[in-house]
């Protein structure tokens, strides 16, 4: 799996700081509030693992499974629901946890449904950020690393589902994905 990795984009330590500093942060701004923390499935699950032992507030977890990317490297413009949230979102802060914003359509199509659900706030928190690759215009509350112009894998991010569980991000041979 190693040997299919041109080059290591932020280590496993440099992960870990961010993550904490990151749940430090969503700690202050949801302060006295409950808020419903979803994952965005598959790839946000360590990135969500994470997280929240670092925000320090009385929050309930919840899941949704969508998937526009399949074996590919670039997105279908298809956002395919897989797995809905278990319970209302209606009157509660939603904290959306996304591994990467990429293109930005599973976001817009994520928030645009929450809305519909009358969430009484929605956030965005993502560890990764690519805003080369973007089609619509959206923007995370709150983003750790902004990455290059590269398909990445590593920490959750798959290539044809595999590579999720390498513990930094990098970027895969070219020769992995042209063939
Ligand atoms: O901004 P975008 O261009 O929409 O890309 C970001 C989304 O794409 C990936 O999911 P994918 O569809 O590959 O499903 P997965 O999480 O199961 O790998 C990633 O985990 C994000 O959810
Ligand atoms: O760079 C990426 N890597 C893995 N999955 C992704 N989904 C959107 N962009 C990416
Ligand atoms: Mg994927």
């Amino acid at each position: 799996m190693q040997n299919d990795i041109l080059e290591i984009l932020i280590s496993e330590e440099d992960i870990k700081k961010k993550v904490t500093e990151l749940g430090e942060k969503l700690s202050a701004e949801y302060v006295g509030r409950n808020p419903l923390v979803i994952c965005v499935l598959k790839g946000a699950f360590i990135f969500m693992a994470d997280l929240v032992k670092s925000i320090n507030v009385p929050l309930e977890i919840d899941f949704m499974a969508v998937s526009s990317y399949g074996a590919s490297t670039k997105s279908s413009g298809v956002v395919k629901i897989i797995k809905d949230l278990d319970v209302p979102v209606e009157g509660r802060d939603v904290l959306i946890v996304e591994d990467i914003i990429d293109s930005g359509l599973t976001l817009s199509h994520l928030i645009e449904m929450l809305n519909n659900r009358n969430a009484k706030s929605t956030r965005v928190v993502t560890l990764f950020d690519k805003p080369s690759g973007r089609k619509v215009d959206l923007q995370a509350d709150y983003a750790g690393f902004i990455i290059p112009d590269a398909f990445v894998v590593g920490y959750g991010l798959d290539y044809s589902e595999k590579y999720r569980n390498l513990p930094y991000v990098g970027v895969l041979k070219p020769e992995i994905y042209s063939h």
